[in-house]
């Protein structure tokens, strides 16, 4: 068989795959269509999104697969099916720091998948009270950065609004040195970003362009935004902002550290139940006496749970008082994490749950 008559037969297979793939994910989608129905007839707060299921779909689809394609795209793959049959039952309405083409627009997608409305935000305070008032149903912030560390605004706004967190997703961070059409290379005297990138290209920065203003603006998308109207300026962001505003790569990948990553956290209003796979968020403040950050940690030490983050922040309500933002591993529903937070409890001036979520499989 000739090279054009093995195409053509290999073809020919695709489509017939392509039309019975089709024949499942209409069937699938119907069946989306029914769960709604049953979600409705049960009653007036029916909950459409279901991060405990999603999180057990996607576990499921990784553990099954033996395809030539990974386990990661294997699953995207699923996470937009399962984006597409949500959105045959409720269009969910997520708000994120913007404007469009930030990173944390990317994790938005990524955790909810293409077809939910995006509400971009002004600021992390702003995406906290949308999702406050019902103005959209999720909020997604960043909460910590691997070579920078937490983010406070993040931390901050808990503090004043009564959310919960509902899940987590973390994004690989691939910073670029992006150009416009009109912009000289050669006399590039402003680098824009945002704070936070610009911190993670230090070193890339001190090495290449050490004479060049590095100006600070509200996000990597806005930064983008500036250079398309400045011939001797350039912007730090990644692949979603350089597309979104037509810019070109003069340099890839520039973040000081190979692994350089961002956590984000789904906060919204509804508690999820618990998958056998979980993390949980607290504030705790203590008295402020000596040993009482030994005395906070005892009880997790005692029953063995894993933190896995622990942040300090001033609490905003007495001078030199601290709140602690405490993650470790499990459910609050767990009777093992129950005593833990009891005792906590019993020796802490406040404890707040923030939520209880599936650990995040993307
Ligand atoms: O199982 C459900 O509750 C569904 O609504 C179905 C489904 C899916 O497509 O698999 C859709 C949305 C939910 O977030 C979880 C799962």
């Amino acid at each position: 068989m000739s090279a054009a008559e093995q195409l053509a037969a290999l073809r020919l297979r695709i489509d017939a795959l392509d039309e019975k793939i089709l024949e499942l994910i209409s069937e699938r989608a119907r069946c989306a269509q029914q769960v709604a129905k049953v979600k409705k007839d049960e009653g007036e707060a029916a909950m459409f999104y279901r991060p405990e299921r999603e999180a057990w779909v996607l576990k499921h689809i990784m553990e099954l697969n033996q395809s030539p394609l990974n386990n990661e795209d294997m699953a995207r793959l699923f996470r937009e099916i399962m984006s597409s049959c949500l959105a045959l039952e409720q269009t969910l309405k997520v708000a994120f720091l913007g404007p469009e083409g930030t990173f944390t627009q990317a994790a938005a997608l990524k955790h909810f998948g293409h077809a939910v409305k995006s509400a971009p935000m002004a600021a992390i305070d702003e995406v906290f009270r949308e999702v406050a008032a019902g103005a959209v149903n999720f909020g997604v912030v960043p909460v910590e950065n691997s070579t920078e560390g937490a983010v406070n605004h993040t931390l901050d706004s808990f503090l004043e609004h009564d959310l919960v967190i509902c899940g987590e997703v973390e994004l690989r961070i691939h910073h670029h040195l992006l150009v416009g059409e009109t912009t000289k290379t050669d006399r590039i005297t402003r680098i824009y970003s945002h704070a936070q990138s610009l911190a993670q290209c230090r070193k890339w920065l001190d090495a290449h362009y050490p004479n060049v203003e590095r100006v600070a603006v509200s996000s990597n998308a806005d930064a983008a935004k500036r250079v398309k109207s400045e011939w001797n300026s350039a912007a730090i962001a990644g692949d979603m902002a350089a597309s979104l505003y037509g810019l070109t790569r003069l340099f890839e990948k520039i973040e000081d550290r190979p692994d350089n990553s961002t956590r984000f956290l789904i906060i919204g209003n509804q508690p999820v139940p618990p998958t056998g796979d979980d993390k949980t968020s607290i504030i705790v403040s203590m008295r402020n006496k000596p040993g009482a950050l030994h005395e906070l940690l005892l009880p997790f030490h005692a029953n063995s749970v894993d933190l896995t983050r622990i942040e300090t922040r001033p609490s905003r309500s007495g001078k030199w008082t601290y709140v602690f933002f405490i993650d470790f591993i499990g459910h609050h529903q767990d009777p093992l994490i129950k005593d833990v937070l009891e005792k906590i409890r019993s020796d802490a001036v406040a404890l707040k749950v923030l939520g209880s979520y599936p650990k995040a499989v993307l």
